[in-house]
């Protein structure tokens, strides 16, 4: 039941109505603007915020998008009633398709390294989150999407989907950062066959190697992923935050020391004509894959 204050743009909502029944205490406030491509939804009475991505047709990540993403995560995370995060889809059967390769592919150089510094930012400010970050995986989930839902910290999954760093079958290499976090998620030799391989996991095949952690029915990704988020609420916050970040903090000051140079690879890299070659004939083949 939503009885706050819708925003727009950018601003949270500041007050929120309440009615006199118990019913109505909870205070729902929805903070991004009517049209936004993220719906993000605070409860203020559980102090979980429920970020949707609604980014038709596939939740691909391009700048603006990715722009968006940083802002709504640092709503939530200097929001003191928050002390959780789930992170979901509202485009049925896809979470997210990864980064949107149109950036990539004939890209405007300038764009092009604000679009990997935007990435950067995400994904730095999603993987030190203080707060608990459960991935709702309702949908397809490749490369870029795989990245933000082994940022977080619990992964749900509904049947039959995928999910995995499929970059080599885009003739691209995962960048470091990326396998890192693979690597701190499976382990070593999963993630050296996965990424060479460019596995597209199943979803039963992503559980039985850690790559997620639990398969609920569609219907119950959400419901599971709030149920779940109570089990973390009960461990003391500041020792399970000390924790997380005594953990991730050396893959985070990795990327963080290497920032620059890391755009200046990604930029090179990227606009190489054979990179070039391989991203225009996997746009092309996306594109055929429906005729
Ligand atoms: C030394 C090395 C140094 C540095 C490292 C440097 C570089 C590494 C660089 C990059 C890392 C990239 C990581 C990524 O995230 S790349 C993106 C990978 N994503 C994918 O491969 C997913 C592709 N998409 C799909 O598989 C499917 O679309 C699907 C399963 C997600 C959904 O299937 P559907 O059947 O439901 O939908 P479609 O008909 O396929 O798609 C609809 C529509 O959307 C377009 N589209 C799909 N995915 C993307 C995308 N990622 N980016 C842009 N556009 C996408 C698709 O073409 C269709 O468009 P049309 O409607 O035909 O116009």
């Amino acid at each position: 039941m939503r009885i706050g204050i819708v925003t727009s743009g950018l601003g949270i909502a500041r007050q929120c109505l309440r009615k006199n029944t118990s019913v109505y205490r909870t205070c729902r406030r929805q903070v991004t603007g009517s049209g936004s491509p993220l719906d993000l939804n605070v409860d203020s009475k559980t102090g979980i915020a429920v970020l949707s991505m609604n980014k038709p047709p596939v939740n691909s990540l391009n700048l603006e998008f990715l722009t968006e993403l940083n802002i709504a995560l640092e709503k939530v995370e200097n929001d003191k009633q928050c002390k959780g995060l789930i992170i979901t889809s509202s485009i049925p059967k896809i979470f997210s398709a990864g980064l949107d390769i149109t950036e990539m592919y004939q890209p405007d150089i300038d764009r092009l390294e604000e679009f990997w510094r935007t990435l950067q930012d995400m994904w730095i400010k999603l993987y030190g989150m203080n707060c608990v970050t459960i991935a709702a995986i309702n949908g397809h989930s490749p490369a870029g999407g795989c990245l933000m839902s082994m940022s977080c910290d619990y992964r749900i999954m509904a049947p039959n989907y995928t999910i995995g760093l499929n970059e080599t079958q885009l003739g691209i290499v995962a960048p470091f950062w990326f396998a890192d976090v693979m690597l701190n998620t499976v382990g070593f030799r999963q993630t050296e066959m996965a990424l060479q391989l460019g596995t597209l996991f199943k979803t039963e095949e992503a559980l039985n190697i850690g790559l997620i952690d639990k398969v609920v029915p569609q219907e119950e990704v959400l419901s599971a992923a709030q149920q779940e988020m109570q089990r973390w609420f009960k461990i003391p916050g500041f020792a399970r935050q000390l924790s997380k970040t005594e953990l991730r903090r050396p893959t985070i000051e990795k990327l963080l020391k290497k920032k620059e140079e890391d755009i200046g690879y990604f930029r090179d890299y990227i606009t190489k004509d054979a990179i070039q070659k391989s991203l225009g004939m996997y746009l092309e083949s996306l594109k055929n894959r429906r005729k």
